[in-house]
């Protein structure tokens, strides 16, 4: 991927090749620059690559946006200020034309898989910034996407908050069982969250290594302390210091 800009050309990203399983959590891990979020963009079709492509199931990434098969979650929850919790999460639905009855039951669901049944008549200026992200995950997951895109959605709250969405993402996931791609320039983040983590080095970005993260599912706060979390951390930090 290059970016022309008025006198220099922008190597984004250069030889990236990954393939991704159906069902499969993924982090696209790396520091700024490296191409993370051009790699997400590329993948969604917002994006087109100036060399290489993209397929889903044998689909181009065009084809897989028009069937809706992505839902998208970026690092500010990009929520309107004048419309409910409720009728936030109801606007794909109300936008592809799903019928009232079946928009409100669908928005039930969601709102309860997400724990915010008991905000739903709440604006989203009322709620804190992990509720918020809470109201956008369920927002993406209206149309019951099968791949769903995350450029660093937590990335603005503070660590505890941070943590605890974890854990609530996973929960989430693993109902929703769908396909996932995380951004993310965290390390502990990116193996807490991942069944494999694709780090990226930058300037031009490339894939540096695909690590498997081995810890059983599902999985818990406690696992930050265990001996192979510390392991998996010192081993992606070795491949940072070596690229
Ligand atoms: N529209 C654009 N025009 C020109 N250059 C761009 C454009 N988008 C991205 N780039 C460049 O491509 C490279 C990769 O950017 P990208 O935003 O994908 O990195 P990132 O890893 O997501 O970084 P961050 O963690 O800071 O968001 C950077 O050098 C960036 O300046």
């Amino acid at each position: 991927m290059r970016f022309q800009t008025d006198k220099t050309e922008v190597v984004a990203l250069e030889n990236v090749s990954v393939d991704i399983q159906k069902g499969e959590f993924v982090s696209l891990l790396g520091p700024s620059g490296c191409g993370k979020t051009t790699l997400l963009r590329i993948m969604a079709d917002l994006i087109q690559p100036t060399s290489g492509e993209i397929k889903v199931a044998g689909k181009s990434a065009k084809e897989a946006r028009l069937a809706q098969k992505y839902g998208i979650v970026f690092q500010s929850p990009v929520l309107y200020d004048w419309r409910k919790v409720k009728e936030n999460i109801s606007l794909p639905l109300e936008m592809t034309g799903v019928k009232k009855g079946e928009r409100e039951s669908r928005v039930d669901e969601l709102l309860q898989l997400v724990g915010l049944t008991n905000f739903q008549d709440k604006y989203p200026w009322q709620l804190s910034g992990g509720m918020q992200q809470r109201v956008a995950i369920a927002r993406a997951l209206a149309m019951e996407p099968e791949i769903l895109l995350m450029d660093e959605p937590f990335s603005a709250l503070d660590e505890f908050s941070r943590e605890r969405l974890n854990e609530e993402l996973l929960s989430i996931w693993s109902k929703v069982k769908n396909t996932v791609v995380f951004v993310t320039h965290s390390i502990p983040e990116a193996i807490f969250l991942s069944d494999r983590v694709f780090v990226l080095s930058p300037h031009p970005g490339r894939l540096a290594a695909v690590v498997d993260i081995p810890i059983p599912r599902p999985r818990k706060q406690e696992i930050r302390q265990s001996k192979e979390f510390y392991q998996l951390i010192s081993g992606i930090r070795n491949i940072f210091e070596g690229v």
